[in-house]
């Protein structure tokens, strides 16, 4: 059995972070195990409250499955405070982890802060050296370069700059274009344009949770980064198509469609 860990914020509504994560796992046969660094009240139309957990109980859940279960890769999402950020760090550094997947969560679809802006220079200093990819959308491309992304050929200009900030593979992810759906994965010596088709949906709740932790799934699973990628950009299409349109918001990606077994 392949191991993954998700290192993320819980989303009550099961839409995205923790829960999106460990679904994600599953659906791919792989053994799911999360350190949560902050508790979420929220649904599919909102954010209501935020609630940390205390930096030493991040460390301690981090413990907790190191010393014990190790995993065969690791999706680092929501880490909303520096301390929190600092810690993730100290830990992936102490356990000697390679296979770190960065979705550098900022703001929710809803619109509500899921990043304090002073925890964003730890972020790009701490933890963006230590994952394998990182993968951010467009909007979280502009902030973590301060240019304005409006087509692919801005979005490979994006990648190299981010490159340069000592992440040494970038996903940028162009689900806020218009068009195909495409990625641009960059690793300093090639671009690819992953591509697939849009989907006409307004229920993307979770779609980046989801996109970051099939990637880590597949890593686990002992496929390199590329495939890792194309095979979670399948994944992530297929959940987006068919996903939910449950509560009065933005529904979320569906990790049910692709079960063999159903009653
Ligand atoms: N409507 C869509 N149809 C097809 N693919 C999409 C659509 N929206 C997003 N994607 C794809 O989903 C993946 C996640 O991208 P997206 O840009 O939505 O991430 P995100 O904004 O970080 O998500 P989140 O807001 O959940 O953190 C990417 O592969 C993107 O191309
Ligand atoms: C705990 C948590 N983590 C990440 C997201 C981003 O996902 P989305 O932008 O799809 O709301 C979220 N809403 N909540």
């Amino acid at each position: 059995m392949k191991l993954a860990l998700t290192i993320a914020g819980s989303d009550s509504g099961g839409g995205a972070g923790i829960q999106a994560d460990l679904k994600t796992f599953s659906a791919h046969g792989v053994f799911g195990m999360s350190v949560i660094t902050s508790i979420t009240a929220q649904n599919t139309m909102g954010v209501l409250g935020i609630e940390d957990v205390s930096p030493d109980m991040v460390y301690l859940q981090m413990r907790a499955i190191f010393e014990d279960l190790y995993p065969d890769a690791v999706k680092i999402g929501m880490v909303s405070n520096e301390e929190i950020i600092k810690t993730i760090a100290k830990g992936l550094k102490e356990y000697g982890v390679e296979k770190v997947v960065l979705d550098p969560v900022m703001i929710a679809k809803s619109g509500d802060p899921l990043l304090k802006p002073e925890a964003m220079k730890a972020l790009k200093e701490e933890l963006l050296p230590l994952s394998l990819v990182v993968t951010p959308n467009l909007m979280e491309a502009k902030e973590l370069t301060g240019m304005e992304i409006k087509n692919i050929s801005d979005m490979k200009e994006a990648a190299k700059k981010i490159l340069s900030l000592g992440a040494k593979v970038v996903l940028v992810k162009g689900g806020h274009l218009e068009g195909e759906a495409v990625d641009v994965f960059y690793d300093g010596v090639e671009f690819y344009e992953i591509k697939a088709e849009r989907i006409n949906t307004k229920n993307t709740h979770g779609t980046g949770c989801t996109f970051s932790s099939a990637i880590a799934a597949n890593l686990a699973l002992g496929y390199d980064l590329l495939e890792a990628v194309k095979r979670a950009k399948r994944y992530i299409t297929g959940a987006i198509k068919n996903s939910l349109s449950i509560g009065h918001g933005v529904g979320p990606t569906n990790h049910f469609w692709n079960v063999e077994f159903k009653e």
